[in-house]
């Protein structure tokens, strides 16, 4: 079980793949440094970050799935980690923000779809869905990505969406963490706290 959680009634969580850019994302919304990294597997253990004068938290969940030089056994064990992690606290958790790598995400997704298989960004989705979760996927890296309309809409496909991704931009959030173009996610992230009742949290976003 992951140790260590602030006491704060209001929760924002970055959930992700190894490498996908959630502590970039962390650092951007934060101004505060992160360890980042091309080594995948960085962090291991919620990076929490709240304010002292605010009943709220942003917290950066480790990344699932590939990880260099960690076992599958203790990558399964992240993953059930996330998922109780969610489920404990999922009355607190306002938003979630399921951070995906533009550029080779849909490989990901379909290298793991099968009739025994769900992907877990896809996975990730619906738990979010049932717990009653708003969920916002953070399309990120869209540096990378030269045919971004067709890629937002492949992103759509696979989750269930219709596409055109453009009547989902509180669900699809296209961002370039590392050069701070994240105002798609900003925004999406906002809708969702003002529906919860709690503009007063537009000052973190
Ligand atoms: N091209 C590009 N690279 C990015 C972007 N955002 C992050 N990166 C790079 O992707 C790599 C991984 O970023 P991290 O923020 O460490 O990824 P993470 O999801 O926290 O990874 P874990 O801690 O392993 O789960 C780093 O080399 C970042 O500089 C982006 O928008 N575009
Ligand atoms: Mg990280």
């Amino acid at each position: 079980m992951f140790e260590g959680r602030p006491e704060r009634g209001a929760e924002v969580v970055l959930v992700g793949r190894s490498n996908v850019g959630k502590s970039t994302l962390m650092r951007e919304l934060t101004g505060k440094q992160f360890s980042t990294g091309g080594k995948p597997g960085v962090t291991r253990s919620p990076n929490h970050y709240d304010w002292s004068s605010h009943d709220f938290v942003l917290t950066d969940l480790p990344g699932f799935g590939f990880m260099e030089g960690v076992e599958s056994g203790h990558r399964e064990a992240i993953k059930t980690n996330i998922v109780h992690y969610l489920e404990d606290n999922a009355d607190s958790i306002l938003v979630g923000v399921v951070v995906v790598d533009g550029k080779s995400v849909i490989d990901i997704i379909d290298r793991h779809s099968g009739p025994d298989e769900i992907p877990h960004v896809v996975e990730l989705f619906y738990l979010f869905e049932d717990l009653g979760i708003p969920c916002v996927v953070a399309v990120n890296k869209m540096d990378k990505v030269d045919d971004r309309d067709d890629r937002l809409d492949e992103v759509c496909d696979r989750l269930g969406l219709y596409p055109p991704w453009k009547q989902w931009q509180d669900t699809i959030a296209p961002i370039t963490a590392k050069r701070g173009s994240i105002t798609p996610l900003t925004e999406a992230v906002r809708t969702h706290l003002h529906d919860a009742g709690r503009d007063d949290l537009f000052q973190f976003f």
